[in-house]
This record gives structure tokens, sequence and C-alpha cells, in this order.
């Protein structure tokens, strides 16, 4: 809830300082042309394209050699200040954000390799979040049956109320800080809600879409221009 008269502002803050190891590319993978643009522009895209952001940040490794042909746009800030894990990047982009946003204003994490996001995706989630304390997700349903692996089949996961997660994250800028700050272990959690819920707090998740998939596989890349080629 804001604490003046005007509503929360919302930011984007895009991680993009990994190195894309499982793409094995050569390349970083955000930076992988993808209908002959880098990923990294399409997702951009996605927020210059949307009346509800603010302003735009976005996370490289303070050796990136590639962003500048990238971002140079007006409504995106690069922050040269990637970490050794997600976690890590996000949190020290949100400490170098602090002199330009309010506790209550929204931050949107986004993966950078989710070229996918449309404006629609990001309205769809700022309006089903609303003002719910403990902010939400995008996420998918479960659609095949889940088994857990050991030496074969272990057992079969029952797939009822199971959702895979997505990005955009939106919580409060204070809320995300306190939880990423004090996350016992911040480099064991994988996306940002983790570290919400382990204050006690339930994330919202609102239905994403397939095509903001996250591409991680070289296999990602033809299914990835699949979906960008097809403007919604
Ligand atoms: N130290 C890191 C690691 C990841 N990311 C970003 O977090 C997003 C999701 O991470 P992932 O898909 O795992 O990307 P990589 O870490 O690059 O991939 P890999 O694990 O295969 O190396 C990506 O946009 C990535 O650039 C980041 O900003 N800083
Ligand atoms: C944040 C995330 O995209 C939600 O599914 C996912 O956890 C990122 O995982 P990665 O291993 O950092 O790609």
């Amino acid at each position: 809830m804001s604490t003046n008269s005007k509503p929360p502002r919302h930011f984007a803050l895009i991680p993009a300082a990994g190195v894309g190891a499982r793409m094995a590319a050569g390349t970083p993978k955000q930076y992988l042309p993808l209908l002959g643009k880098p990923m990294l522009r399409h997702t951009l895209e996605a927020f210059l394209g949307s009346e509800l952001i603010a302003h735009t940040y976005v996370v490289v490794s303070p050796d990136d050699g590639y962003i500048d042909n990238v971002a140079g746009v007006a409504g995106v800030t690069v922050l040269r200040c990637g970490g050794p894990t997600r976690m890590d990047s996000i949190l020290n982009g949100l400490r170098e954000m602090r002199a330009d946003i309010a506790d209550e204003d929204l931050v949107l994490v986004h993966d950078a390799a989710r070229p996918g996001l449309t404006p629609r995706l990001i309205r769809a989630l700022i309006e089903g979040v609303g003002d719910h304390p403990a902010g939400g997700l995008l996420a998918l349903p479960v659609v095949d049956t889940v088994k857990k692996i050991g030496n074969g089949v272990v057992n079969t996961v029952p797939r009822d109320g199971l959702w895979l997660a997505q990005t955009p994250q939106m919580f409060s800028y204070s809320l995300l800080l306190r939880a990423l700050s004090s996350a016992p272990d911040a480099n064991a959690i994988t996306d940002d809600a983790s570290a919400i819920e382990a204050l006690g707090m339930s994330p919202k998740l609102i239905e994403g879409h397939p095509r903001n998939m996250k591409v991680t596989l070289p296999s990602d890349i033809r299914i990835a221009e699949m979906y960008l080629a097809d403007k919604e």
C-alpha cells in the first residue's frame, strides 16, 4: 500500500549477467540472435512497449562487452553489477536502484532469457496481483505427469496444484530487498518468490503463457523464434 496519495510505480529489473553454460554457445545466451535481433533486445522491447513500466534496469556483468550495442535507448539503465549467481545479480541491482525508487514501488524481476514476454502478459501480472502484499508471479500449471527420478522412477508426483514458475516476479521494492538480503542461503534459491515464501508469505500465481519460456538449451532457440514470429 503506497504511503502517499500517488499509486506505486512499476519498474523492471532484468538480470542479464549469466554466461549461458547450458546453451554452450560461446556467447552469453542473452546476446544470441533470435529472428536477427539479440535475445535481450526482444526482452527489453516487451517492457519498453508497456505503458505501465516507469523505467527498466538491466544488470550485466562488470566486464560485459555486448550490452552497449543492445541497450542504449531511453527508458533503460544498465547496471554493471552482476554477481556470481542470479540472486547476487538481482540483489546488487536492487541496491543500485535505491536512489531512484520508493519502498512501496513495485519491481518486476524478469529473466533476460525469457524474450517471449509481451506487454499483455505484463499487464496481466500487474492487474492480477493488484496490491497483494506478498506480490506475485507468472506461472503455468503442470500438464504432464511428473516423475521423481532415482535409479529409474522413484515415484509419480501428484501434479494437482503444481505450477511452473515463470517471470516477471513482482514485489514491492522494500519487501524484495528484505527477503533477498535475509535469505538464509540466497544462492540456494532459484527464484525471487522463494525468498518471499521463506518469510512466510504467499505470492499470487498468475497464469502466464508458453511463449514466455526460458531459453536455456540449444533446442529452445527455434521454439522461441516461433513464438516471437507470432506477435500477440
Ligand atoms: N550470475 C547470474 C546468473 C544468471 N543471471 C541471469 O538470470 C537469468 C536466468 O538464469 P539462467 O537461465 O540460468 O541463465 P544462465 O545462468 O546464463 O544459464 P546457465 O545456468 O545455463 O549458465 C538469465 O537472464 C541470466 O542472464 C544473472 O543475471 N546473473
Ligand atoms: C527464475 C526462474 O526463471 C523461474 O522459473 C528460474 O528459476 C531461473 O532458473 P535458472 O537456473 O537461473 O535459469
